[in-house]
């Protein structure tokens, strides 16, 4: 373990922000269920760059899948609306305990110091829906700097005015990305990048509004708003930015370009 802190200002070096989309990871139309295979295959990719130095220090985000997805959306609760049903917030959040229980266990039996860091019990929504974030960084700045790999996944949260809403494993990309003044983010899905209106890869995108007829929601539950929500807040970025599919995750974990680069 090294202790030497990471963050802005720090001399270490800047991490990666990789997110495991949850319908890379979950057979998404199927409730609770896990995609093992790509999900290894993703596993041994992280592992492979750790073990070869490709990458020093990374944060893994992942999302709901067919596990956070399903039960906000049979409780009704989305990024915008809320519940006080203690039981409602206990399933979100359990199922994507649950979800992170199956990430950590892979990444750990590939040698990954991966350990969990559960939004629910950091973040909050202050001032109610369209408020900023806050997501607290020092659990994860320190564990970085003790060299862990940091897990954190899309959660439930506290909203001023909602009681609990969704938050998104984008928003937290952004929030970790910005706050630990990243060095790249990559988010791997099950499209190989971002598809334009002919279903072609875009090699790049740098304006919303130059895609925004191509950009649609998820093709399965999803709560938090598909590939337009994604691009959206990751133009918001200084650090590079890359969608990409399973074949793209190695390449870009080598710091090669995968996907669609978005700036
Ligand atoms: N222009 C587009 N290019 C690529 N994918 C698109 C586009 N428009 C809509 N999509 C949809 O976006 C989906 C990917 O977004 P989604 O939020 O489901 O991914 P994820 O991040 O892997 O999942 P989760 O939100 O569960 O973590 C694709 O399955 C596809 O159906
Ligand atoms: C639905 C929940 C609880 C998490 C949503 O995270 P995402 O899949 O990254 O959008």
């Amino acid at each position: 373990m090294t202790g030497d802190g990471t963050g802005p200002g720090s001399d270490a070096d800047p991490p990666i922000v990789l997110k495991l989309g949850g319908s890379l990871i979950t057979e998404k139309d199927r409730p609770e269920t896990l995609d093992g295979d790509a999900l290894d295959a993703a596993c041994d990719a992280v592992a492979g760059a750790l073990a070869d130095g490709a990458v020093e220090r990374l944060v893994v985000v992942h999302g709901g899948g067919s596990f956070g997805h399903h039960h906000a959306s049979e409780h009704g609760v989305s990024t915008t609306t809320g519940t006080d049903d203690a039981v409602a917030v206990t399933d979100i959040h359990g199922a994507m305990a649950e979800l992170n229980r199956a990430v950590l266990d892979r990444l750990q039996e590939r040698g990954v110091p991966a350990v969990p860091v559960h939004p629910l019990s950091l973040s909050a929504r202050p001032d109610g829906v369209d408020g900023d974030l806050d997501l607290p960084l020092s659990s994860t700045v320190t564990l970085l700097g003790e060299g862990f790999v940091p897990v954190l996944h899309g959660d439930g949260v506290a909203t001023a005015g909602e009681g609990v809403t969704v938050v998104s494993g984008d928003e937290l990309v952004v929030e970790l990305a910005v706050g630990l003044g990243a060095r790249r983010v990559g988010v791997c899905s099950t499209v190989p990048g971002v598809l334009d209106g002919d279903g072609a890869v875009l090699p790049s995108i740098d304006s919303f509004e130059s895609v925004a007829d191509a950009l649609g929601a998820s093709d399965a539950t999803d709560v938090s708003g598909g590939m337009a929500a994604k691009v959206r807040e990751l133009l918001a970025l200084d650090a590079p930015a890359y969608v990409f599919g399973a074949a793209g995750l190695a390449p870009f974990l080598r710091g090669e370009d995968a996907g669609t680069r978005i700036d």
